[in-house]
């Protein structure tokens, strides 16, 4: 029997579009669900063959292709790319960053630090622990986590539509990525092709994740269909560079990277 495909995923209600038309391929892909954070170094250990990446590490690593047309982004608010606060942004010292997240963390430090002039002090954030019992001042939350939360308790800064301010550009989360040189034939074809099935069926999906998560239909609907954006075409690219600018000025990724994407 042919050797199956494994895909790697994050496991949340924003990546399941990418993956709905892949339900098709049991006998022939398997996917394996992760946090963001932890897939890159599945990637390299070859323990998967195609992953979703925080755009960060793509930049980090300088390993990757980038495959073409596809992305978890966000064209103003995002919903689930938050900071809860328990003062004023401006009154931050101590943030908490999700142990979950890469890119959200830099993206955090960079609207901190050249929109607030902020420089707090970071620590790690284990998404299980209790925000309103900790000694910090404030958590950033992405993916499921970030949806499920009580805005009311908290001054919430959403990072999406902080980013658009700041820029007038989408931000790029999370890119599909193959490592450079591995040739995986017909898989940008398979890869869009889900996407467009995904989003062809964005209602079903609403419900399905409505009820994983305990949310209303229609709010999953809206975050999938007007926060989240799946396209990787001129503007994302250019807000990536512009983010991939960003972090190099603050020593948050190394200079020279270039972005390819993936041919086949
Ligand atoms: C918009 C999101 O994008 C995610 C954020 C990521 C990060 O911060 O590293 C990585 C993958 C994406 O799934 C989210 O999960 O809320």
């Amino acid at each position: 029997m042919a050797k199956k495909l494994r895909l790697g995923i994050v496991p949340y209600m924003n990546a399941k579009p990418l993956i709905y038309g892949l339900n098709q391929y049991t006998d022939s892909i398997v996917l394996s669900f992760e946090v963001p954070s932890l897939l890159p170094t599945m990637l390299n250990n070859d323990q998967i063959d195609v992953a979703i990446i925080p755009s960060i590490e793509y930049f980090r690593s300088g390993n990757y292709a980038i495959i073409p047309d596809i992305s978890i982004s966000s064209y103003g608010t995002v919903e689930s790319v938050k900071i809860f606060s328990k003062v004023p942004i401006q009154n931050i010292r101590t943030a908490a960053l999700d142990k979950s997240s890469l890119t959200s963390c830099a993206l955090t430090k960079i609207i901190f630090k050249e929109q607030y002039h902020l420089t707090p002090y970071y620590t790690p954030w284990d998404n299980r622990d209790d925000i309103s019992g900790a000694n910090i001042d404030a958590v950033l939350l992405i993916g499921d986590n970030a949806m499920k939360m009580n805005n009311d308790e908290y001054i919430t800064l959403d990072l999406g539509q902080a980013w658009f301010e700041y820029t007038g550009l989408p931000f790029v989360y999370a890119v599909w990525v193959v490592k450079k040189g591995h040739h995986i034939p017909g898989i940008n074809k398979l890869l869009r092709d889900a996407k467009e099935a995904g989003i062809r069926s964005v209602k079903a999906l609403a419900t399905i994740e409505s009820q994983r998560l305990q949310l209303t239909q229609e709010r999953c609907q809206k975050y999938l269909t007007n926060s989240i954006h799946y396209n990787l075409g001129k503007e994302e690219i250019k807000g990536l560079q512009t983010f991939y600018q960003h972090a190099t000025s603050l020593g948050l990724a190394p200079e020279g990277m270039e972005i390819v994407l993936n041919k086949s």
